[in-house]
């Protein structure tokens, strides 16, 4: 299923210490400040699934984890996503399906059954994967602190980079708009600036032109 007409739904996934929390935060303040409404989100979600997945991320592992975040994705869609995309809202989900295919992987859960979980999930109308270099991603996280067993080092960040690129060029393959943004040599605010212009296109109905990994 695509995004409900009217909003426009722009996910942002990609690496820990990417920076998908810092570019939700300056989209939100870059397009209010255009007089785009935007609501900002996040997955796992703040409802009991969601809190439940990202809270306890010791004990659901493999299977468990994958099912848990996809509930949690599905129950979010239901309640949240797509009430603001009919409000005519840019809604900016920071983490979505593209995650479950790098994280679940990582977490020894086949990929053809994170697909099939998933494949019920909304269409992004802007799938944006954010990229940076390894060595870049494992510094911003051991400088911020680690939030969860996923964030263990330089050798994590590179497996976990790989899988990115290999699920930017699946999920394009299969209709995705993605757009891959690198974020390791801009600033917070290069890649909000950039972006910010990427998605009032789109509104506008000039976009996207879409950029593979
Ligand atoms: N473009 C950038 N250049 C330099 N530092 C950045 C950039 N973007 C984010 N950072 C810094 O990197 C750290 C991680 O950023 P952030 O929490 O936004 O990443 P994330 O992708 O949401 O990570 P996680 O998946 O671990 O939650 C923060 O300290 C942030 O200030
Ligand atoms: C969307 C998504 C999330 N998870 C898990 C992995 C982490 O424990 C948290 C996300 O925390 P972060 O601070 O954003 O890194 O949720 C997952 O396993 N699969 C997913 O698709």
């Amino acid at each position: 299923m695509s995004a409900s007409p009217g909003g426009v739904l722009v996910t942002l996934d990609g690496p820990a210490g990417v920076g998908k929390t810092t570019t939700a935060r300056l989209l939100r303040e870059y397009l209010g400040r255009r007089g785009y409404p935007v609501h900002t989100t996040t997955q796992p979600s703040h409802g009991v699934l969601g809190k439940t997945a990202r809270h306890h991320t010791d004990s659901y592992h493999g299977y468990a984890l994958a099912c848990l975040v996809a509930a949690d994705r599905y129950h979010h869609l239901e309640t949240d996503v797509r009430p603001h995309l009919e409000a005519g809202h840019i809604v900016v989900c920071d983490r979505y399906v593209a995650s479950s295919y790098v994280l679940q992987r990582m977490d020894g859960v086949p990929l053809p059954f994170v697909e099939a979980i998933n494949a019920a999930a909304d269409r992004p109308d802007l799938a944006v994967i954010l990229q940076a270099p390894p060595a870049v991603t494992a510094a911003r996280v051991a400088a911020r602190g680690a939030h969860n067993r996923f964030h263990t080092g330089e050798c994590t960040s590179r497996q976990e980079n790989d899988l990115y690129e290999d699920t930017a060029t699946r999920l394009a393959a299969g209709g995705y708009p993605v757009l891959a943004v690198q974020t390791g040599d801009r600033s917070p605010t290069g890649v909000a600036d950039y972006l910010t212009a990427r998605i009032a296109d789109l509104v506008e109905g000039h976009g996207p032109e879409v950029v593979t990994a």
